[in-house]
């Protein structure tokens, strides 16, 4: 039976902006099984990193606004205090990001880097070397005992992104949330960076939240897929439900946009219309003035969830109707 690791549970966010608050997130519920990898796709401001950051209780502005509840193995993270999440950081749930420059330090060698979380454990200095460089053969790096010596600024983008994951390795989180982390790779590093993620989660049973804008890339590795528009997670199911049979007429036009020839191209295309502002939402579907199906009264009631199994559902009133 699946472990439940994760769980959002009506989960929304706003931030206080000039003006009032902006609805980044709204009631967002969603599971994550241990050993299970799963994405959340969307265009870029529909409240991906928002999902992330708040998990990990890293929003930066302080400015937001919370309900609902980020549960992990059953415990309620938004009740915990700033000590118990950062025993929690780390430890339990690591975070890779889009740029490894930003969580790097210039000035000490990357081996040295991923060694420093590797000490908390008290090990001896041999022991803890020869971890690092077992850690960067896991990751596949090139060279690997020369490797540890290198600066970030010698490294490539891939080859940064492999230390990242080699020093969230050595802390052996549970869950291991991924944020754009192939966004700055070209396809060829993607699909080896790619690779990895997915022998993180055979190997050590990890679970990962891949957060993305890349249709195509999903389906590659994802077990389980929630699509997100504007704050909101109009479609959520398995690769194979939201692939076949996509009800949300969203799904249906990235689908549709998704280019077939190469694997890794399915970059979400731009469809007719404006992401409405998220400042003055009104009651409605935050989908309709974009959407080939809208009629009247997507416009004034918001959409119920509706189920087309037990685990694949979609929010809205005519997603049945042909596109
Ligand atoms: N600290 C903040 N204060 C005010 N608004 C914010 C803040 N952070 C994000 N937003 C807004 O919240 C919305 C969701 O942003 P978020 O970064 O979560 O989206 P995203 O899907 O991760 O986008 P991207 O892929 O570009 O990072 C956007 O409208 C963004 O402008």
């Amino acid at each position: 039976m699946s472990e439940e690791l994760l769980r959002l549970d009506n989960l929304s966010i706003e931030y206080k902006v000039k003006g009032g608050y902006l609805s980044a997130v709204k009631d967002v519920n969603l599971t994550i099984n241990r050993g299970e990898i799963f994405a959340i796709v969307g265009e870029s401001g529909c409240g991906k990193s928002t999902i992330a950051h708040s998990i990990m209780r890293l929003l930066p502005d302080h400015n937001e606004r919370i309900s609902g509840g980020i549960y992990f193995k059953g415990e309620k993270l938004n009740d915990m205090t700033d000590n118990q999440m950062e025993k929690i950081r780390g430890k339990h749930i690591g975070m890779i990001f889009q740029n490894p420059l930003d969580s790097l330090n210039p000035v000490y060698t990357t081996g040295a880097q991923v060694a420093e979380a590797i000490y908390m454990d008290n090990k001896n200095r041999l022991e803890v070397w020869e971890q690092v460089v077992k850690l960067y053969r896991d990751v596949k790096m090139p060279d690997a005992e020369k490797r540890v010596h290198s600066f970030p600024h010698e490294l490539s983008g891939g080859m940064r992104q492999r230390v990242m994951i080699a020093m969230m390795l050595s802390r052996n989180p549970e869950l291991l949330i991924a944020d754009e982390p192939t966004t700055a790779l070209d396809v060829t590093i993607e699909a080896q960076i790619l690779q990895i993620i997915e022998e993180l989660k055979k190997k050590f049973s990890t679970s990962i939240m891949l957060i993305t804008h890349n249709f195509g890339l999903v389906a590659e590795v994802a077990d389980r897929i929630g699509v997100m528009y504007a704050g909101e997670i109009v479609e959520q199911g398995d690769v194979f439900q939201i692939f076949e049979n996509p009800m949300h007429p969203y799904t249906r036009l990235l689908m549709k946009a998704l280019p077939r020839k190469t694997k890794f191209e399915g970059r979400l295309q731009t469809i007719d219309g404006a992401v409405p502002r998220l400042t003055d939402v009104k009651p409605g579907c935050r989908f309709a003035n974009r959407c080939p199906l809208a009629k009247d009264i997507c416009f004034s009631i918001d959409p119920q969830t509706r189920n087309v199994s037990k685990d694949h559902f979609f929010r809205c009133h005519f997603g049945e109707e042909a596109l």
